[in-house]
């Protein structure tokens, strides 16, 4: 039986466990405090819950998280597989993690990085194992999204590579390769996307509601770019526009003083109940 681990239970980390708790695999969810993996639970459960109505499978889910373990560090990876890290687009956290996946993990582990814009390589370095370590950037939702980016790093072997794309395939996930250059393909586009957008009504040249209208009417676009930051996290957001800033030393990128103003103030969309629009339920 394949045991994959999950580190990091937020936005992404709970799609990634119900997605692999979904097709089969026994999956162990890491972060770091119970409460966090608790909330964790109760939104994969109510997300099972929604599945059918939001056009998904039925789904049981005391049946998905039966295949869910939960524990707080990443000690209780020592016996995984692959290890799929989704924390914090932070560089200091990141480092952090990995170098304790390094320590922890099994030499033959594959560890899969999901991030928004931080080079693979560069992930890859922390450790001893940079052949075995591949990025993979999911789409949020994750379970309701087919297609990801699958990125090998400077040094990440083929047959690494090889076995990620079987796992993904397991997950019902179609991987499209892509070089490894911060932002990789999709958040080269989005992240400018949004940021400018953000700068629309920092600059009080539109609301919030008309940005996206635009966007939804005239483009056909399902969602507009402040709806979809809401989506992924304002703050995240933020984070992955200062990775882009930082890393191409590019004024393009230059992140939106409200992106700031709004991490600061906790406004970091639907995961904290408001963000560019107020929602009556986290999550
Ligand atoms: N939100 C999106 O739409 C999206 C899409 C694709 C990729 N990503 C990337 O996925 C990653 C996670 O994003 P997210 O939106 O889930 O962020 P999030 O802020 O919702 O969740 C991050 C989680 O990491 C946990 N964490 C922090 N330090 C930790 C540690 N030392 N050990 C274990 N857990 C730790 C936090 O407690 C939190 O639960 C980021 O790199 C992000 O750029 C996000």
């Amino acid at each position: 039986m394949t045991v994959v681990g999950v580190v990091g239970a937020g936005v992404m980390g709970i799609g990634v466990a119900h997605n692999l708790a979904q097709s089969g695999y026994e999956t162990v969810l890491v972060d770091i405090d119970e409460q966090i993996l608790t909330d964790a639970k109760a939104a994969i459960s109510r997300n099972c819950r929604l599945s059918r109505l939001m056009g998904g499978p039925a789904l049981d889910p005391d049946e998905i998280l039966g295949r869910i373990t939960t524990a707080v560090g990443v000690e209780a990876l020592a016996k995984a597989d692959f290890v799929i890290e989704n924390v914090t687009e932070n560089w200091d956290i990141k480092r952090e993690v990995h170098a304790e996946l390094d320590r922890v993990l099994s030499p033959e582990a594959v560890v899969i990085v999901n991030t928004s814009a931080i080079p693979i390589t560069r992930v890859a370095a922390v450790g001893s194992h940079p052949e075995r370590v591949v990025g993979v950037h999911f789409m949020n939702p994750v379970p309701a999204k087919p297609v990801v980016e699958l990125i090998p790093g400077f040094h990440t072997a083929q047959e690494t590579v090889e076995v990620t794309r079987q796992l993904l395939s397991g997950m019902g996930k179609k991987a499209v390769d892509v070089k490894d250059a911060s932002g990789f393909v999709s958040n080269r586009v989005l992240m400018l996307t949004v940021n400018e957008a953000a700068y629309l009504v920092h600059e009080g040249v539109a609301t919030a509601e008309s940005v996206d209208e635009v966007f939804r009417g005239c483009f056909g676009h399902p969602m507009g770019p402040l709806e979809t930051a809401d989506l992924i996290g304002v703050d995240t957001i933020l984070y992955s526009v200062e990775v882009l800033y930082e890393h191409y030393a590019d004024s393009k990128y230059r992140p939106c003083p409200l992106l700031k103003q709004m991490t600061d103030a906790g406004l970091h969309g639907r995961k904290t109940g408001r963000g560019f629009y107020t929602y009556d339920n986290k999550g």
